[in-house]
């Protein structure tokens, strides 16, 4: 019998990752990763001021590196005539301006070193303000039209960060026809798409970001957007009407792109979506189980069937999407906008003299320097985790709080900042990681107390992505916490499979997503039980953590008025 194989790309925050995947039973035939070069380089950012852009000349040259290394690595005769299907995921709300035919404005001469021009990748922070004035407009609207992604507007979505764009660069604004989410682009390049209007957007990225929703009759009206700044008077009859879930196709495999990666034109495009929706999928989620994907940030995601919970409002999310994972059922999305992204900052702080000062120690030659560098990187983590969990943890222990990047959920508020108190002379690097890491694992607790709350029972944990993988310290402090067991699933590329599940389906290989998942997952790898003699300090210091959170919030505002 001929073999159907599938491709699925995963772009994450700093690379793009593709597998290529046996469509029967879902063993993963080759993985290949590619880290944005320019990304990498610190090109078009700046920390300081929360922009983080990304060009798409980036994710151009890892999507064609990645397939085709993949299909190098497969060994399989003929393996371009036996790819039937591609599905893509991406990071998001992750925009960019584009024109009439769909080109994002970076790839164009004029525009190709501004960052404007480039995709706004979600961690950007650069239009809190302009968040908070959606928030306000919305309060004064006689529609609710944030009462499907929790209440609260963010400045990590696609609204809020193409007014900043527009407001900031003219030349922009006047070279835009139109804005697209990443996951949306990818189809389209790949298909060999022309026209902007035509491009297939997905459900997910629509309804979790960009406030589409069939009770409004898609977008919220142009009234609602010329009123909050008459810069977008006219746009969103430029955006989309319809929209589609993942299961479905884009298109086909232009004939372009079809000779670039050594396969063919009938290879099918499946619709695209956000890495977390894709990896739920790919981690195999259950209904009311939720499903942590815990890398740089963390979303959490919970699928519950549309007729259980489609008139339950669950507020302060990132919003309930009807088919947004699995299509029939609502999925619904939140999330902390730094979870190792807050051990990262730690470790750059560590890291900070050796990295500067021994470049001026000319006895260390250079490649000794670089490889301390490196060891240093590599190790580091590891060790503090070995470290930090040697230690007690007491009503006094240091107390963190993991808004790092703001927070994301409960009621997402971006400008709010992370602390560490509780510091005394024996505080060293092991306790501070402790204390972070115990922030982080509070977040998640206070993601599923909201679903809790607001009527949607949370009946498991499930742990997908590089930390739930990697760090077996960081993932039984949230069992001990949660006072849940989780359960870690097997793969190791959850995002890539998950799309690869669903280019499968999209090709016609099965009949709905569910069947993809039944017979192409992997299963799990190992469960972490909540060890009784922590549970309850921990229940006492996350009250403790509740606690710091209101006094810092209550600080920010008093701050502002002063
Ligand atoms: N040993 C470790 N312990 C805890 N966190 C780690 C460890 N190694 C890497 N990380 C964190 O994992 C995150 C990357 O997760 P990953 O899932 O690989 O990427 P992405 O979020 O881009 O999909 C980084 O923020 C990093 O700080
Ligand atoms: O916010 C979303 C999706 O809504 C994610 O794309 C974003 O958190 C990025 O995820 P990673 O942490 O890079 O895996």
């Amino acid at each position: 019998m001929n073999k159907s194989y599938v491709i699925g790309v995963d772009y994450g925050s700093d690379s793009v990752r593709s597998v290529l995947v046996d469509a029967n039973n879902g063993e993963e035939i080759a993985s290949s990763v590619f880290y944005y070069p320019r990304w990498k380089r610190g090109e078009y950012c700046d920390a300081a001021l929360s922009q983080f852009r990304q060009h798409p000349l980036d994710y151009i040259e890892g999507l064609e590196a990645t397939i085709k290394d993949c299909l190098l690595k497969s060994e399989i005769d003929n393996i371009g005539a036996a790819v039937k299907a591609i599905s893509v995921d991406t990071t998001g709300s992750t925009p960019v301006a584009v024109n009439a035919a769909g080109v994002p404005l970076a790839l164009l001469d004029e525009f190709k070193d501004n960052p404007n021009a480039m995709f706004v990748l979600w961690k950007d922070h650069t239009a809190v303000g302009e968040a908070k004035e959606i928030n306000l407009h919305n309060q004064n609207s006689s529609v609710d039209y944030l009462k499907y992604v929790g209440g609260v507007y963010s400045s990590e979505w696609f609204w809020a960060k193409l007014l900043h764009v527009f407001r900031a660069d003219e030349k922009v604004r006047a070279a835009t026809y139109s804005w697209v989410e990443h996951c949306d682009y990818i189809p389209f390049l790949l298909t060999g798409g022309t026209q902007v209007s035509a491009m297939k957007r997905g459900v997910c990225s629509a309804g979790h970001k960009s406030l589409w929703a069939e009770e409004f009759d898609g977008l919220p009206p142009n009234s609602f957007f010329s009123t909050l700044d008459p810069l977008l008077d006219g746009l969103v009859d430029r955006l989309f009407f319809e929209t589609y879930t993942a299961d479905q196709s884009a298109g086909q495999l232009s004939e372009e792109w079809a000779q670039r990666l050594g396969l063919t034109t009938s290879v099918v495009v499946g619709v695209g979506a956000f890495d977390c929706h894709m990896g739920a999928v790919g981690g195999q989620i259950e209904p009311y189980y939720l499903s942590k994907v815990m890398g740089t940030s963390t979303c959490d995601m919970l699928v519950a069937p549309k007729e259980e919970v489609q008139h339950t409002l669950v507020r302060g999310i990132c919003g309930q999407v009807d088919g947004s994972i699995i299509p029939g059922m609502i999925g619904m999305e939140a999330g902390q906008s730094a979870f190792g992204d807050a051990y990262a900052w730690l470790k750059q702080v560590l890291l900070w003299p050796t990295k500067n000062l021994i470049q001026d120690i000319e006895e260390i030659e250079a490649h000794t320097r670089e490889q301390l560098i490196a060891t240093l990187e590599d190790k580091l983590l590891f060790s503090l985790s070995e470290q930090a969990a040697l230690l007690p943890v007491t009503a006094t222990s240091e107390l963190a709080l993991d808004w790092l990047n703001g927070r994301r959920t409960p009621d997402a508020d971006q400008s709010l900042k992370g602390a560490i108190t509780g510091l005394h002379l024996g505080t060293d690097a092991p306790r501070i990681f402790r204390a972070i890491v115990e922030a982080t694992c509070f977040g998640a607790k206070a993601i599923v107390d909201r679903f809790v709350e607001q009527g949607i029972p949370v009946k498991g944990l499930i742990g997908l992505g590089g930390v739930a993988k990697k760090s077996p310290f960081i993932m039984q402090m949230m069992a001990n916490v949660m006072n849940m067991p989780i359960r870690i699933h097997k793969s190791e590329q959850t995002c890539a499979i998950g799309a690869a599940m669903f280019a499968a389906t999209a090709a016609g290989l099965y009949d709905r997503v569910e069947d993809a998942m039944k017979a192409m997952g992997q299963g799990f790898e190992r469960t972490y039980i909540p060890e009784e003699k922590w549970v309850t300090i921990y229940a006492e210091r996350y009250e403790y953590y509740k606690a710091l959170g209101a006094f810092i919030e209550g600080k920010e505002s008093l701050a502002i008025t002063v």
